[in-house]
């Protein structure tokens, strides 16, 4: 006979042999079979925070062996245990139809089905679990071994080697990696991450983006168990988080993200952060989690050189299988030189355009394929550029915003010239304040609130915003 039992006996079966072993031990003994009516199955998880990591990550297999075992109009139920805080209370169900291409949401609940709430506990929070297995979301494909090194990465680079070797033992506790976009800051810190877990199979080691980390936090704060979310991180032994800057004006994921911090840093846990600006220049964060940022080493990223942009190009032409005459590397190094997302799409493109049209890779070819990516490379926006737009259409001299004048309106339009400033380029607080009028970083983070305030409040002004940055991106 079939029985709940016998058929997520099978889906279990079906798993393991399709994804990795950690994960399987997480995420899927944990789960008990409910009960089975036609072809609904209802699995019993242990949290709502459970079932949305399930969703996330592991829907499509869980789809697949259903659909294996009931056919295509299997139904998959979740019956979520309410946390130990809620013990007493009804524990429900979610319904999710199985076979439905969009992302499944926790919508119906059904009538309560007769579980004992509590019993089986949150594998989140069971006491005494040292050694709790996470599926650590790492990116197998960025390793040390295909991260070229340079000038432009050497020093975050060498710290992050070291830490892999001893995780938390080195005085890099957190290590802070920053700098501007596609320059391997997530490559890097996953790489990271694998050879940690390469050296020391047993530390448990989680990657997060930020956005994910405050989205789950929103959740768990929504359905009570802020408590599970804690424990959960505060088990981590080298917790990466990606994008930190995104913490921004998030007072409440910050105040949590403060305790996790402490908590881990206390008990020798690594930490490891990126942001796309340096510590001293995220705004709106408070003081003590900045000041927190800085306690480890904080290593920059920076634009590679010549030499690195070759190599990377080689690189990446080798594991492709393919060879480019050295001209043509030389041409795409000399030229594309922002970042290393933009060399590889270049690559792309090119190799794209000479299979397309059935073409050897040649100068000529590249050159016109470059042509347009390299105009918009250049055409980068500069700190000159914006002061003139803004001084353009309030018509006020660049010397004005460039003087010591308190006029209201020469005032305004320096304000806003600081503000643009950090909005579309890369340069750190001092460096607008040094380039705009000669003022301190201090004065610069002053004109980027008062403007925010304004945008908010002042509908005058927040058109004047609209209009100028529709002309600086033009
Ligand atoms: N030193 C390097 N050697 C080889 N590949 C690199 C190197 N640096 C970056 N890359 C590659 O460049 C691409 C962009 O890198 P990555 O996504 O890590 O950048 P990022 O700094 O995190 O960017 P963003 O801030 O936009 O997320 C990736 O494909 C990565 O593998």
């Amino acid at each position: 006979m079939i029985t709940a039992n016998s058929v997520w006996e099978k889906c279990l079966s079906f798993i393991k042999d399709n994804i990795a072993e950690d994960a399987f031990n997480t995420w899927f003994v944990p789960i008990r079979p409910g009960k089975l009516n036609n072809n609904v199955l209802t699995i019993q998880v242990p949290s709502k925070f459970f079932y949305e990591w399930l969703e996330e990550h592991y829907i499509k297999i869980l789809k697949s062996a259903l659909q294996k075992e009931l056919g295509s109009e299997a139904k998959l139920v979740y019956s979520i245990l309410m946390d130990q805080k809620s013990q007493g209370r009804e524990p429900f169900t979610v319904r999710i139809p199985s076979s439905n291409k969009e992302k499944p949401r926790p919508q119906e609940v059904e009538a309560p089905i007769n579980l004992q709430a509590g019993k089986m506990m949150n594998p989140f929070i069971i006491p005494g679990l040292q050694k709790l297995k996470i599926d650590s979301q790492l990116n197998h494909n960025y390793t040390f071994n295909n991260f070229i090194e340079g000038e432009s990465n050497r020093l975050a680079r060498a710290a992050g080697r070291a830490i892999a070797k001893r995780p938390g033992g080195t005085s890099f506790n957190p290590l802070f990696i920053y700098g501007g976009v596609g320059l391997g800051k997530t490559h890097l810190v996953h790489a990271i991450g694998l050879e940690v877990k390469d050296l020391h199979p047993e530390k448990t080691v989680l990657y997060v983006s930020t956005e994910k980390f405050t989205q789950q936090f929103i959740e768990a704060v929504k359905n009570n168990n802020q408590n599970d979310f804690i424990h959960f991180y505060q088990m981590i032994d080298v917790l990466i988080m990606d994008d930190i800057q995104f913490l921004s004006g998030k007072a409440k994921t910050q105040e949590v993200f403060f305790h996790i911090f402490n908590h881990l840093h206390q008990r020798g846990n690594q930490i490891i952060l990126t942001s796309d600006k340096s510590p001293a220049d995220i705004q709106d964060m408070e003081d003590r989690l900045i000041s927190r940022f800085k306690w480890g080493l904080s290593a920059d990223l920076q634009n590679p050189d010549y030499n690195t942009r070759l190599s990377i190009l080689k690189q990446k032409l080798e594991n492709d299988g393919i060879e480019f005459p050295d001209e043509v590397m030389d041409y795409i190094a000399q030229n594309i030189d922002t970042n290393v997302r933009e060399l590889e799409g270049s690559l792309n493109s090119i190799i794209a355009q000479a299979t397309l049209n059935k073409r050897e890779i040649t100068l000529d070819l590249t050159a016109r394929t470059l042509s347009k990516l390299v105009q918009t490379a250049r055409k980068e926006i500069s700190i000159d550029y914006i002061q003139k737009t803004v001084c353009e259409y309030f018509k006020v001299k660049m010397e004005d915003i460039q003087s010591k004048t308190r006029k209201r309106d020469v005032v305004q339009a320096r304000q806003l010239a600081m503000y643009f400033a950090k909005q579309y380029t890369k340069a750190s607080l001092a460096s607008i304040g040094t380039q705009i009028g000669k003022r301190d970083h201090a004065t610069v983070l002053h004109a980027c609130k008062t403007v925010k305030n304004l945008q908010e409040t002042d509908k005058q002004f927040r058109g004047y915003i609209e209009d100028i940055s529709r002309k600086i991106a033009d």
